[in-house]
């Protein structure tokens, strides 16, 4: 019996497309309602439940006659358009079959990782367990373009995760464990649980499977368990027949214990959640002054900017010599200012700019190694 998993009182239930649609693209309709009724029982049993389920895409197709997943972005589009609402249809009448009503949220990146957005979105999804509701999340694949998109719901499932802290993360794939390398291989083995990274050095995770409309495959899973655990929530990861089994704490799946000691929040967050505006290219002073020393970043060290940013914005701070990213941070100008401080000492800008001009490009505490 896992504890983690029948100590949880607020879950997080991501489930893919693998799982809740049919090789020929539509919805599989006892799929979802198995799934249905395996959340139905556990959030009319007390717990508060959110579900973040892909499939808007996989679920447009066999109605507007699309073979298989479209490779441009229009037509992906068009067909999450079409199968989202499809998706939430069946949803909304498998929970009331429960007597639960669904609430649908459709998230871009923006509303999980910038501070003002996340809190708006956590608002929601309060408000909706307060009342009862099952939040029933999705990327909001319509308006996401290739730049602003997260493209797998794995990572995304994790931030919601955090956003609402939860108690477990629970992530529904078509494969019932994270296995040793490729399930398809004789030798692959299941791994039952994962305690920390050293658990995962030997394993060999792989790309989406057969099924032809997941994505991500095991790598956003693990990444996905990676930051769940480092905010400190454990993550169960099975096969969604095996849904009810693993909520109820069998030994199923891989469990992915949570980390004791959490990160700073912020910090972590600013790792793992923000994507970055912009990169700022650093000489080897800078990097050695941020990296080393752990000091601010100042505009002596940059060597150039690109990118558009505001303040407040995180971007990568990358070594101009390597080309790597060594940190993230929250910039304290606008992109369209740097370029005529770069170079130039911290005095120098205050007597010919002003005091302000005195401050940090980044600031130690706003930054992050990567
Ligand atoms: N080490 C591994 N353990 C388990 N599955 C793996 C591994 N490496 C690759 N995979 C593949 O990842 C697939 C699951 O990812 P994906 O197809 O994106 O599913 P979903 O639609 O549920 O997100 C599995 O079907 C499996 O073929
Ligand atoms: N937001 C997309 C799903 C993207 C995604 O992560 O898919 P999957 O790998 O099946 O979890 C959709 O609803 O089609």
């Amino acid at each position: 019996m896992r504890e983690q998993v029948t100590g949880a009182r607020r879950i997080v239930v991501k489930v893919g497309s693998s799982s809740l649609t049919t090789a020929a693209g539509g919805i599989d309709e006892q799929r979802v309602d198995a799934l249905v009724d395996a959340l139905g029982r556990l959030a009319t049993g007390g717990r508060e439940v959110v579900l973040v389920s892909s499939g808007a895409i996989a679920a447009g197709l066999a109605p507007l006659k699309l073979p298989r997943r479209p490779r441009d972005l229009a037509t992906q589009q068009a067909a999450a358009s079409v199968g989202q609402g499809l998706l939430i249809g069946r949803y909304a009448a498998g929970f009331a079959r429960h007597g639960l009503t669904v609430g649908q949220i459709l998230l871009t990146v923006d509303d999980v990782t910038r501070r003002a957005h996340y809190r708006n979105a956590y608002r929601t999804l309060r408000k909706l367990l307060d009342l009862g509701a099952l939040p029933i999340v999705n990327e909001n694949d319509t308006v996401a373009t290739e730049e602003i998109r997260f493209g797998d719901n794995d990572r995304l499932a994790a931030l919601v995760a955090a956003l609402v802290q939860a108690d477990l993360l629970v992530l529904l794939s078509d494969v019932d464990a994270l296995y040793t390398g490729d399930p398809a291989t004789p030798s692959a083995r299941r791994i039952t649980v994962v305690r920390d990274e050293n658990d995962l050095a030997d394993v060999s995770v792989g790309a989406a499977g057969k099924s032809g409309v997941g994505t991500g495959g095991m790598v956003t899973k693990v990444e996905a368990a990676r930051i769940a655990t480092g905010f400190g929530i454990p993550v169960v990861l099975t096969a969604a027949p095996l849904a009810a089994r693993a909520l109820a704490g069998d030994d199923v799946g891989t469990l992915f214990h949570a980390v004791d000691h959490r990160p700073a929040a912020r910090l972590f967050w600013l790792a793992h959640a923000t994507s970055p505006r912009g990169r700022l290219h650093l000489d080897a002073g800078a990097v050695a002054a941020v990296v080393a020393r752990r000091k601010s970043l100042l505009p002596a060290g940059i060597t150039s900017v690109d990118g558009s940013f505001v303040s407040g914005d995180p971007v990568d701070l990358v070594d101009a010599g390597s080309g790597l990213s060594v940190a993230r941070g929250l910039v304290n100008y606008d992109a369209v200012e740097l370029p005529a401080l770069l170079g130039r000492s911290t005095p120098e800008l205050a007597a010919a700019l002003g005091p302000g001009y005195e401050r940090e490009v980044v600031h130690r505490d706003d930054l992050v190694l990567l």
